[in-house]
């Protein structure tokens, strides 16, 4: 059986091989365009973000299973692999210390202005202040204020575990409404113009695709933050950068944009404001979580092979 990893270095992990007879060849990187060609006589397609659209796959007749080293499966066209009888499988739960850490990073630099504070020392005005501290910039603590979830999957819930413990009102917006007696659901509109932090863990979907734009932005709290360590998607670029400079919400943190590695013309990419804070889709990489990941995706892998497969998406 030969297996295909397209973009191997986009994770840093010790990677076993499966144990079963198999032919493995790995990439570093695949352009999509070379995709059809190196996954020729595949029976394993190996992506964490390698784009698998129909067209893609139409050109695959022997491929069987798409192992993607990710939990989003966005760049996977799931209708078209379900037609073709493609097996489709994510990682699950790998990430549940390391992203809601990082969510809590970027809500808390933002919330306690450090960026602001960091520029201040950096212009002098701690060194020349006739006071021993500085507080030109609004400080707010999370205690007592709302966290609003949209999503409440193994990351909205880590991620509701940590608010609780700074003290923080959980609300969530999911699909359907949950039944979980440590956080209250709450509709779309609730969860939108209530949050004081509002951080998005859905999927990328046709159904979350751009869910904030500039008339959501507009009916939040004015001093809320957005937090979107999910999918680059799921909110308007120009819309969000166009509110950060108007004022309308108080700041944001983003690890995701809505293509990876981003043009240059991204509107958020150059966007030099205290209150807005970018990190490049790191959410998910602490050493323990890649490893967690590898480790699960080979056992994906081998669960398929052994004909019981394990986290299936399509
Ligand atoms: N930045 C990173 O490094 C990183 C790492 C891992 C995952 N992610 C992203 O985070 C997402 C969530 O991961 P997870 O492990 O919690 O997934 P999950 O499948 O466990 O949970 C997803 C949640 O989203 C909800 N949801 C789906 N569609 C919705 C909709 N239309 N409206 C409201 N809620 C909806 C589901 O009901 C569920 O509660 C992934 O899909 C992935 O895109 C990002
Ligand atoms: O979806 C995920 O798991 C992250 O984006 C890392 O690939």
């Amino acid at each position: 059986m030969k297996i295909v990893f397209l973009d191997r270095d986009s994770l840093i992990a010790d990677l076993r091989r499966p144990a079963f007879a198999h032919d493995w060849q790995d990439y570093p990187a695949t352009a999509p365009a070379d995709a059809v060609a190196r996954l020729q006589g595949a029976a394993i397609a190996v992506t964490n973000k390698v784009p698998l659209r129909a067209d893609t796959l139409a050109q695959l007749p022997q491929l069987k299973m798409i192992a993607v080293a990710a939990t989003g499966t966005d760049n996977v066209d799931l209708a078209a692999a379900r037609e073709r009888g493609i097996v489709v499988t994510n990682i699950r739960n790998y990430a549940t210390a390391a992203l809601p850490e990082h969510t809590f990073a970027l809500i808390l630099a933002l919330r306690r202005n450090l960026l602001a504070y960091r520029a201040d020392i950096e212009a002098g005005l701690w060194q020349r202040s006739e006071r021993f501290c500085l507080f030109h910039h609004p400080i707010r603590d999370l205690h007592g204020s709302r966290l609003g979830l949209l999503g409440y999957g193994a990351l909205g819930q880590g991620v509701a575990r940590l608010g609780q413990a700074f003290g923080m009102e959980v609300v969530v917006h999911t699909r359907s409404p949950i039944e979980d007696g440590s956080v209250r659901s709450v509709g779309w509109d609730e969860l939108l113009e209530t949050a004081d932090v509002l951080s998005l863990h859905a999927p990328l979907t046709e159904q979350t695709r751009n869910i904030i734009g500039a008339a959501e932005l507009a009916r939040m709290k004015r001093d809320a933050l957005l937090i979107n360590t999910a999918r680059g998607g799921l909110v308007d670029e120009m819309a969000l950068a166009q509110a950060l400079r108007g004022g309308v919400i108080a700041g944001a943190g983003f690890d995701v944009l809505s293509k990876e590695p981003p043009l240059p013309d991204n509107p958020l990419l150059n966007l030099r404001l205290p209150n807005f804070l970018l990190t490049p889709h790191a959410a998910w990489a602490s050493g323990q979580a890649m490893q967690a990941l590898a480790d699960q995706l080979i056992a994906n892998i081998e669960a398929y092979a052994a004909g019981h497969p394990a986290n299936v998406v399509a």
